[in-house]
């Protein structure tokens, strides 16, 4: 049994993990809150420790393709995020940067801190450190190797994904001063770059797919809940 009272049956004891991986643009964060919402379920947003770190290396004046100046960086970074749906938010430090982590500087460097190895082991454990200590019955973790790295031993597994061109349109709809070519070159740069390091364009054997290019907003909460609800205690 660990710290939470998750009785250790597996990896994760009975604790539900709703393993979500994805390209840019494709949900993962909507979706993945708004079914942990409706679940009851925590949320864990696994890029924003990315963004956070590379938000970080910046303040620092850490060139972010310097992978050895990246990986020094970890053991200062302080970092902390809200794991209730309706309670969002992430912490460096004392500093509040939920919504710093968003900003286009950003963005543009954090795959460059992704790919460097000292980086994602040291976020797999965090992230696995967070997930065990949830008080909730299940929790919805999302990024691009929950799946394959983070969880695959998760009881549901989904590959949520949807048309290029649709995702940008999404992407480019919330953006505004921004023209739709340069919002959908900086997300196939990004799915560039990141499917280097880590294969969320294919789904790992066992993982169900969810595409959502011909469904609206809710119609992919309700299909990501029922593939919970259908392997959930599968
Ligand atoms: N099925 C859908 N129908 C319409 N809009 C959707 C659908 N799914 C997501 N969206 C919208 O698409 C946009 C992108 O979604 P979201 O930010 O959750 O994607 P993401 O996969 O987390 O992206 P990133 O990896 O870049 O952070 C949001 O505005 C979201 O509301
Ligand atoms: N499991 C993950 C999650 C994210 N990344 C990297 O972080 C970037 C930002 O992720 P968003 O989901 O907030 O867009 C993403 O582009 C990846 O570089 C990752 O490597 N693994």
């Amino acid at each position: 049994m660990n710290a939470e009272g998750h009785s250790a049956e597996g990896p994760w004891g009975d604790l539900v993990v709703v393993a979500v991986d994805g390209p840019a643009g494709s949900g993962k964060s909507s979706v993945s809150k708004a079914a942990a919402r409706r679940l009851g379920f925590a949320y864990l947003d696994t890029g924003a420790a990315y963004r956070a770190l590379a938000w970080f290396a910046l303040q620092r004046r850490v060139d972010p393709t310097d992978a050895r100046a990246v990986a020094d960086t970890l053991p200062d970074f302080d970092y902390r995020i809200g794991t209730d749906p309706d309670g969002y938010h992430v912490m460096v430090g004392e500093h509040d940067v939920t919504d710093a982590i968003r900003d286009p500087d950003v963005t543009a460097v954090v795959s460059a801190i992704a790919r460097v190895p000292e980086v994602r082991v040291r976020l797999t454990e965090l992230f696995r450190a967070i997930m065990a200590g949830t008080s909730r019955e299940g929790i919805v973790v999302e990024g691009r190797d929950i799946t394959t790295v983070v969880a695959p031993d998760a009881p549901v597994r989904i590959l949520l994904t949807a048309d290029e061109h649709v995702r940008m349109a999404r992407r480019s709809a919330e953006l505004t001063g921004h023209s739709a070519a340069t919002v959908g070159e900086q997300l196939r740069n990004r799915d560039r770059a990141d499917s280097r390091v880590v294969d969320f364009m294919n789904a790992a054997e066992g993982v169900t797919t969810v595409d959502s290019t011909d469904l609206d907003f809710d119609q992919t909460v309700d299909a990501v809940i029922a593939v919970v609800q259908r392997e959930a205690h599968a």
